[in-house]
């Protein structure tokens, strides 16, 4: 039994490349590979991409789809052990998950890290808990650390629009109100750390450093504009920072992508994006964004990553 939890779960890129490819040549080639099977998918955050996309691409594996807004609908989840259950909290994820299990054959996951509590946030408290707990396979959906679905997505999109053997690929903070997870560029890291075919670089203001066992020997810029030049691929998050965790320390409007600073580079980011705070207009409704071809190829990904799991039951 697989789980999808991690980009290190992509055992080979290629392969998983060229079975993304394939469903997208023909999305219902798997079709019978998930007849009667049911896909739980719960969220414990909002979603617009992630729960359509893997909706769909279970559609195309004949699967059935249940979900369900846990976060907002659901019993409160406690998740500690031992704990009296005398506050807010009045359902433990032991008897939900097993309980859920009962129901489905694959379970997604949506949870958010909480920004508060680093540790449980690194310990993935929730995706771990239902993986622990529930017997059958999770499939990541963005948890507190990663986002690996989207990673993958990314690396289809990157791989279909590279035109030289070794592109080089920024992946740039930028300015946001709100304080935002790491998850994403933390998946991004990784997959880009896995495919050492791209020249990958990082670029974000100080106090903004990623978990450096992620980051590993990836060149790390404070100045922007140096890292951007002759890029071929610039991927724009913000995340809020690592000390302390999980706050907003700069704002600068400098760090929006512009026309100028991207140059003839493809512009990327996950979706959902702040107008004029990440990046300019130009940009987004310009020939060189790519956005809208990553999200459609969140269906893909996820395809690719529901039938390593279904394979493997
Ligand atoms: N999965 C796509 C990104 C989800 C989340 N973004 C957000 O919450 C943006 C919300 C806002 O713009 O208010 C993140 O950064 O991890
Ligand atoms: N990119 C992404 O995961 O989008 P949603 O948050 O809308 O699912």
């Amino acid at each position: 039994m697989k789980h999808f939890l991690h980009v290190n779960d992509i055992d080979s890129s290629a392969s998983w490349l060229s079975l993304a490819a394939e469903c997208k040549k023909e999305p219902f080639k798997y079709e019978k590979l998930g007849k009667g099977k049911v896909l739980g998918l719960l969220f414990f955050n909002n979603s617009l991409r992630t729960r359509l996309s893997t909706q769909k691409a279970a559609y195309h594996l004949g699967m059935h789809c249940m979900i369900m807004n846990i976060g907002s609908e659901g019993w409160a989840l406690e998740f500690e052990d031992g704990t009296i259950m005398d506050q807010g909290k009045a359902e433990h994820i032991k008897e939900a998950a097993q309980v859920i299990s009962q129901y489905c054959d694959v379970l997604g996951v949506r949870a958010f890290a909480s920004l508060e509590d680093k540790e449980k946030d690194e310990a993935e408290q929730v995706l771990n808990g239902f993986k622990k707990y529930a017997g059958i396979p999770v499939l990541n959906m963005e948890s507190a650390t990663g986002h690996p679905l989207q990673a993958l997505a990314d690396l289809i999109t990157i791989t279909e629009h590279q035109q030289t053997k070794r592109p080089k690929v920024v992946l740039s903070w930028a300015p946001h109100p709100r304080a935002l997870p790491q998850a994403v560029a933390n998946s991004f890291t990784s997959i880009m750390r896995n495919n050492p075919q791209f020249d990958f670089c990082v670029t974000h203001p100080r106090g903004y450093e990623l978990n450096p066992e992620i980051i590993g020997d990836s060149p790390v810029y404070h100045d922007q504009n140096e890292a951007l030049k002759d890029a071929d691929f610039v991927y724009v998050k913000n995340w809020s920072a690592s000390n302390p965790y999980g706050a907003v320390l700069n704002n600068d409007p400098h760090w929006m992508i512009t026309p100028e600073k991207l140059g003839k580079a493809y512009f990327m980011h996950c979706l959902p994006v702040r107008r004029n705070v990440i990046v300019e207009d130009a940009v987004l409704d310009g020939n060189n964004s790519l956005v809208i071809e990553q999200a459609n190829n969140r269906t893909y990904a996820a395809q690719a990553a529901l039938i390593k799991i279904l394979e493997s039951l």
